[in-house]
């Protein structure tokens, strides 16, 4: 990456930048590949927080399906933890995973795990696990709330032979041919998926993110606190693939000494460690035995730390810094925080970062943990917080005594209820990706770069004032 006019002597944020087009070879945006540099696997370089309210089995599964990787968050009990990355190990990676729900739940119960927008179907089960019909997610918009989900099955959903499927292409064809929107896939008889035109057109465009075994990969976080040797160990036998070790303060002794530790189990996988913000921090902890760094402290949707503490760093900076460290290391840097536009993970990805961590911007949709609400005007949210605000304070240390979670009480850093909406044309954490990557794959052919590598190596960025970032937003209605 290069700068083009004066570099100001301050930092940056990705507001205060922008790139600037220069002459291309790359003949089309389908022709850029997107693949991560950074060794987790990834296909296209978004990562999702390890925040409860982002990263569940089900948002890891969907992000690994198209190419990215899901951090389960720290804060889950090892049990969980473990249930967890299973869950996403026997996720089907060719097809969608249709929501499954019992036949005797209403269409509320179901209103509030998929939205009447959604596309796909939700499958119904007896009180023996026996397939008991489906009804298509569109269906619950027209039903009154207490109606019994059983009672809504009418005629069937059109099913295909999973080995009657040539590829993704092929399921496309067959949907178009068979007039319908959706499909069931089977194996011998046994569900194994559902399938829409548009994922099977995503089929096509993505390459799923998955380990030897062809099982989708997921990351883990784990904190720099207790056993952390048992916990790495444990989370390295359910499966997972990459081990995040993750704290505020990145750059302090207690982190240094968890990473010595945790490396030094040998597990094989990739460690990421953060938070950091500055080339002294990226060397400590390479040299402890990271091989990816976490960057950014402050930048958060969920995040207090700048107004409580005064401390962090403008992200752009943030990561341009560490991932010229990094690369100096043959270590690699994951931009944290503050993602709100597709350019944004563009303008990281710019600094030299590998992959971009989103958390906020993914917990409102479909597959995030938390369960549908609607808002007065009848609005769809979900609510989130942050991992260091009180409410997630009180949740991992409810179980110490009164005065040690009072004391840990004292340090919130993060808000702890917001209401982060459902975009009505972009409900699905799939829809978000579809608009990221589409942005992404059209900046490196304006910068002409086929590849993340190349983009790193000929980006040029330039500077704008707050009139200039101003001009570059659309007009939804006339001035
Ligand atoms: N990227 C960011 O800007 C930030 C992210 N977060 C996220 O919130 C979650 C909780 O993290 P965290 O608060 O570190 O909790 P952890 O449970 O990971 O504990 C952090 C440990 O570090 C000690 N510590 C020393 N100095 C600090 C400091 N300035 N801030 C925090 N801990 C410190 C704490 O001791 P003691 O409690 O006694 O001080 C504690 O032992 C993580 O997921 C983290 O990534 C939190 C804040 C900023
Ligand atoms: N200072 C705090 N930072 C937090 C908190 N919870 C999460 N985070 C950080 O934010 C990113 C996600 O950023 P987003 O803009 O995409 O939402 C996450 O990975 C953490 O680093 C918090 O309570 N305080
Ligand atoms: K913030």
């Amino acid at each position: 990456m290069r700068f083009t006019g004066q570099v100001p002597a301050h930092d940056l944020t990705y507001s205060d930048v922008f790139l600037v087009p220069s002459r291309s070879g790359v003949a089309s945006r389908l022709a850029v590949d997107l693949a991560t540099t950074d060794g987790t696997g990834a296909t296209i370089p978004i990562v999702s927080a390890n925040m409860n309210s982002v990263t569940g089995p089900r948002l890891a599964a969907t992000l690994a399906r198209r190419g990215g990787l899901g951090v389960l968050p720290q804060d889950l009990p090892l049990q969980e933890l473990d249930a967890a990355i299973r869950r996403v190990k026997e996720q089907p990676v060719g097809w969608d995973a249709p929501i499954e729900l019992s036949a005797d739940a209403t269409v509320a119960d179901a209103l509030r795990i998929v939205p009447a927008i959604a596309a796909g179907v939700v499958v119904l089960r007896d009180a023996d696990g026996g397939e008991a019909g489906c009804v298509p997610a569109s269906r619950l918009g027209t039903a009154l709330p207490d109606a019994r989900l059983g009672d809504l099955v009418h005629g069937g959903v059109a099913s295909f032979d999973a080995d009657d499927l040539d590829g993704p292409r092929a399921a496309f064809d067959l949907l178009v041919d068979a007039g319908v929107e959706v499909a069931l896939v089977r194996h011998h008889g046994r569900l194994v998926g559902s399938v829409t035109r548009r994922s099977a057109l995503r089929s096509t465009i993505y390459a799923p993110a998955v380990d030897a075994d062809g099982r989708l990969r997921v990351a883990a976080a784990v904190g720099i606190n207790g056993d952390v040797a048992a916990k790495a160990r444990a989370l390295a036998e359910a499966g997972v693939d990459v081990l995040v070790v993750d704290t505020a303060h990145g750059h302090q002794e207690g982190m240094l000494g968890a990473l010595r530790t945790i490396s030094g189990l040998g597990l094989g996988l990739p460690i990421v460690a953060g938070n950091v913000v500055t080339a002294d921090g990226v060397r400590d902890l390479v040299e402890a035995g990271a091989s990816i760094l976490k960057v950014g402290v402050g930048p958060g949707a969920m995040c207090t730390t700048r107004m409580m503490t005064a401390v962090g760093r403008p992200q752009f900076s943030a990561v341009l810094e560490t991932a010229d460290a990094a690369r100096e290391l043959g270590a690699h840097v994951w931009a944290d925080g503050g993602v709100r536009y597709p350019r944004d993970v563009a303008l990281a990805l710019a600094a030299g970062a590998a992959s971009v961590m989103i958390g906020s911007w993914f917990a409102g949709t479909i597959e995030a943990p938390g369960r549908l609400e609607a808002d007065d005007a009848g609005r769809l949210y979900k609510e989130s917080w942050g991992m260091a605000s009180t409410k997630a304070v009180q949740e991992r240390f409810g179980r110490l005594d009164p005065y040690e979670l009072a004391r840990k009480e004292l340090f919130a850093e993060g808000i702890s209820s917001s209401k982060i909406y459902l975009d009505p044309n972009r409900p699905s954490l799939e829809d978000l990706l579809d608009m990221i990557t589409s942005g992404v794959r059209s900046s490196f052919t304006y910068a002409g770069a086929a590849s993340l590598a190349d983009f790193h190596e000929r980006a040029v960025v330039g500077f704008q004032s707050a009139a200039g970032y101003e001009e570059g937003k659309a007009l939804p209605v006339s001035w």
